[in-house]
């Protein structure tokens, strides 16, 4: 069993890290020759001239440089990919059930499987969302996404990212996020794995700016955990797998490219645990908009139009008084694809699984089912609520998010799903006093 692994603290610092004592250079980035003979390669993240506060990139000393590697030949994946386009984006409102654990023996990249989506990776805008089932690790096999950054949100069992930066484990409830072109392996915990992904193909995400609300709340920037290095020296018949331009490639590479001894710099994979959140809410009157849950936005270019939020629904107090406390019935420019952690969602009484998926398109009309909506209106707000043992999710983007044919022809598609605001009641009386 391998030890805990250690972590560097902060949201998108200055990291520097060796596993080998000696190895980082002073004062400069690539000496002519590095330290036990390893190899300076610099990994760039953004544009070499993004704005200081933007710019990312991180140097790497490394046993072999990442070019080392056999060609790459298409690899077939028929369930993960980026065509969202396949099928009419429909406004109806849409929810899943869970999908199944696989039984074949099924790594993290075989396990995945595409949901929906909007852009790609061609405009640099949008983002791929994605289930991934797995019941094994990787094993020789290492991945790389060229077209995204990946947040992965696990609803059960334990990951060990095993990434040439350093070693991430994460649970439920907490969140990885792997940089474009990182490249990494998935080991399994626990005998399954089950969760989400988001691909984000546009700006990096980052944290929201917090306005009025000042300089602390919402996630805190020292929560953010980074690896250390942590390198692999080994030589065998492995693959490298790269996601480019929507599609799966392969090659053949005769050793671990997690073979980076040391590195500095500011790009790097991260986790986040989400019961660290500060959440804040309203202590006078009014349900706030969930914006006020936004842990990681990724900009557009477009001022407060993120290409991409990711939200979060974590147990918290709700005491505003005379107020419909759950989420309003609402129409929303933005699209909201949302999953389940864990427990129930405080909008629907029944119907969205840990594990599951919705998804309510702009302007498709939405909001709490029939007996969410009696429950609440006729609840005590003299009183608060503490909602316990939740954690719900949203990937919030300004694009429709297209759902692919499969996500529209699985059996976990709810056909009956918009049976949960049929039963909501007409009563209005022109005639009664209020
Ligand atoms: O359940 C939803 O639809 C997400 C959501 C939550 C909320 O608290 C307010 C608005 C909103 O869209
Ligand atoms: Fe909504």
């Amino acid at each position: 069993m391998n030890a805990q692994p250690n972590y560097q603290s902060g949201f998108g610092n200055e990291f520097a890290s060796e596993a080998v004592p000696g190895v980082l250079p002073e004062g400069q980035n690539s000496p002519q020759r590095v330290a036990h003979g390893l190899y300076a390669e610099q990994l760039s993240g953004t544009a070499f001239t993004a704005p200081r506060h933007a710019n990312r990139r991180s140097w790497l000393y490394r046993i072999r440089p990442a070019a080392m590697h056999k060609p790459f030949a298409p690899l077939l994946h028929e369930r993960f990919h980026n065509r969202f386009d396949e099928a009419p984006a429909t406004p109806n409102q849409l929810r899943w059930d869970p999908l199944p654990l696989p039984e074949a023996p099924t790594d993290f990249v075989e396990g995945l499987l595409t949901l929906a989506g909007n852009g790609g990776a061609a405009e640099q805008a949008g983002v791929g969302i994605h289930l991934y089932a797995a019941n094994r690790s990787m094993e020789g096999r290492f991945f790389y996404d060229a077209d995204g950054e990946l947040l992965i949100v696990p609803q059960q069992g334990r990951l060990r990212l095993a990434t040439e930066l350093g070693v991430l484990e994460v649970k439920p409830l907490e969140i990885a996020v792997i940089p474009r072109g990182v490249r990494f392996r998935v080991e399994l915990l626990d005998a399954t794995a089950r969760g989400y992904v988001a691909e984000n193909f546009g700006a990096m995400l980052r944290l929201p700016d917090l306005g009025p609300i000042g300089a602390n709340s919402m996630a805190l920037p020292r929560d953010f955990l980074a690896p250390v290095a942590a390198y692999e020296d080994i030589e065998g018949d492995f693959k490298l797998i790269a996601k480019f331009q929507g599609a799966l490639w392969q090659a053949a590479i005769d050793h671990s490219p997690l073979d980076v001894v040391a590195w500095h710099g500011n790009y790097a994979p991260y986790k986040y645990d989400l019961t660290r959140f500060n959440t804040i809410g309203s202590i006078s009157v009014d349900h706030p908009d969930p914006s006020i849950f936004t842990v990681l936005t990724s900009l557009s270019d477009t001022p407060g139009t993120a290409n991409m939020d990711f939200v979060i629904f974590p147990p918290r107090w709700l005491v505003a008084e005379h107020t419909f406390r759950p989420p309003y019935f609402h129409r929303n420019v933005a699209s909201e694809f949302m999953g389940l952690i864990e427990g129930a969602y405080d909008a629907k009484a029944g119907g969205f699984a840990p594990g599951g998926a919705s998804l309510h398109n702009c302007m498709s009309g939405h909001g709490p089912d029939a007996a969410s909506f009696e429950k609440a209106s006729a609840a005590d707000t003299g009183k608060p609520d503490h909602i316990m043992n939740t954690m719900a999710f949203m990937f919030e983007t300004r694009k429709v998010i297209r759902p692919t044919q499969q996500a529209l022809d699985a059996p976990q598609l709810q056909q009956d799903y918009y049976q949960c605001w049929q039963g909501i009641a007409k009563h209005f009386d022109a005639g009664s006093p209020s």
